[in-house]
């Protein structure tokens, strides 16, 4: 993990702005004269548009914050695309309203642990993005069966590959394959590249682990017609923006605590985010990239971040909350750590207790409280030099969306 592959390709294609890869709009108002102008003079994009549109994407977990984001950014911004196929277990009403643009759209409800499902939605397709996965640090799910989804399903979409013929597979991974580790060790503005001790303990990070192993491993085997699978993960840190349920989560619970949040975490920890925007972002760039590109970003991984600032897990929230009118109480912790820790592992024990009667999974366990308090940052340049990856979204764009989101969220809870 976190090899490089050589220096960059110097193949002069089109990778970085966002603007540079839009949809051209056609000509307008020149009428059969136009047309025939087109005919003797093409516009600098007609020579790619006699190719256009002829790739079919497969985003599985479609519907999830991260997926629906995904989906909306490929009808956005990759040129190429003919057929854009969402599979997910859990359909949205909103691929409705997708259906009517110029991009075939087609809705596959399906599970990834069904191998036969993933190969039928697989089957001729130029790209995968699998996306889908249970995120779960709460307790809510056993863990066999996060391990069933995000390891066993991702061997199935792999498998799903090989043998129906598709070459490119981006799998969105997760910082969690690195860290923070169970000691609490802090990774300070790192690389792909920076050493850490990578123990897991939790289901949720051993199944990412796990699963971009075998997504890395899987690079380069022979796919059916015999042409190589092109692989490569994308670790995002904690993503946030429209769509974010713990963010909402938080929202909901300082309205209950009359417009407050009581600090818990050291200001001085700093914990990683990246808008979601740009998350879909660096997805659709490393798929098309990744066709041009296979010597180069094959079987690599790379950190997803942007230009979000570094700040404790409370603070950052309040870059929305408090726009939202909640305020953070204290500048230091109200509670000390053991206590804290103490009542983690009370809400455990409860969680075991309750289990027969209901689902009890508060925000805080012993696994979150440690995330929260470890620092976990990146910084590094890679995707920019693989692949041009450049944030799409400013911080001010993505906090001035998430802000107006949340605001949303408030209005459509009155
Ligand atoms: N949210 C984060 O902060 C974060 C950070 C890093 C990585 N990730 C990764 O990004 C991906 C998306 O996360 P998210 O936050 O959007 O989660 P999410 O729960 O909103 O989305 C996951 C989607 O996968 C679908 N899904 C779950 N089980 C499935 C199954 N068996 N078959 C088919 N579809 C299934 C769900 O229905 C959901 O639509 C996950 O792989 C996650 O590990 C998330
Ligand atoms: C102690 C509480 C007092 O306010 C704060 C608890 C905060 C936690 C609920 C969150 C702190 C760090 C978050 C995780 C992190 O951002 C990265 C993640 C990786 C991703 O793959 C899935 C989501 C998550 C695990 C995210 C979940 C919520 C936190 C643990």
């Amino acid at each position: 993990m976190g090899r490089e592959g050589g220096g960059a390709s110097g193949r002069g294609r089109c990778v970085a702005g966002p603007g540079a890869c839009r949809r051209r709009p056609p000509v307008a108002g020149l009428g059969g004269l136009g047309l025939w102008l087109q005919c003797l003079f093409p516009q600098p994009g007609m020579a790619d548009s006699a190719q256009a549109q002829k790739l079919v994407y497969l985003v599985t977990g479609g519907c999830g914050f991260l997926g629906e984001h995904v989906v909306r950014m490929l009808l956005q911004q990759e040129p190429q695309l003919r057929e854009l196929r969402i599979f997910d277990l859990h359909l949205g009403p909103w691929l409705e309203e997708l259906k009517t643009g110029p991009v075939q759209v087609t809705a596959i409800q399906g599970d990834v642990t069904q191998a036969h499902e993933v190969a039928a939605a697989v089957a001729g397709a130029h790209v995968v993005i699998h996306t889908a996965g249970l995120v779960d640090v709460f307790g809510k799910t056993s863990p066999e069966t996060i391990h069933e989804v995000n390891v066993q399903g991702t061997r199935n979409v792999i498998e799903a590959c090989v043998q129906t013929g598709t070459r490119f597979l981006v799998y969105t991974s997760s910082m969690e394959v690195v860290g923070p580790n169970i000691k609490g060790q802090p990774f300070y503005r790192g690389n792909e590249n920076t050493p850490y001790e990578a123990v897991h303990r939790h289901p949720y990070p051993c199944s990412k682990a796990l699963a971009e192993q075998l997504v890395l491993e899987a690079n380069g085997r022979k796919v059916l017609g015999g042409l190589p699978l092109v692989t490569c993960a994308l670790r995002p840190t904690g993503i946030y923006g429209e769509g974010h349920q713990i963010m909402r989560d938080f929202y909901h619970q300082g309205l209950r605590l009359g417009g407050r949040l009581f600090r818990a975490i050291p200001a001085s920890v700093e914990h990683g985010r990246v808008y979601v925007g740009n998350v879909a972002w660096m997805h659709v760039l490393v798929a098309r990239e990744l066709q041009h590109r296979a010597a180069l970003m094959g079987g690599q991984v790379y950190f997803c971040y942007d230009n979000s600032p570094y700040k404790s897990y409370e603070d950052f929230n309040m870059e929305f909350l408090g726009p939202c009118g909640l305020r953070l109480v204290g500048t230091r912790p109200l509670l000390p750590y053991w206590l804290l820790l103490f009542l983690a592992a009370l809400n455990v024990l409860l969680q075991w207790l309750l289990r027969p009667l209901l689902l009890y999974a508060p925000l805080l366990n012993p696994y979150t409280l440690a995330m929260a308090n470890t620092t976990f940052t990146v910084s590094t340049d890679k995707a920019r030099r693989h692949f041009g990856y450049e944030p799409l979204f400013s911080w001010e764009e993505s906090r001035t969306r998430t802000i107006r989101w949340v605001q949303a969220v408030e209005g459509s809870a009155q």
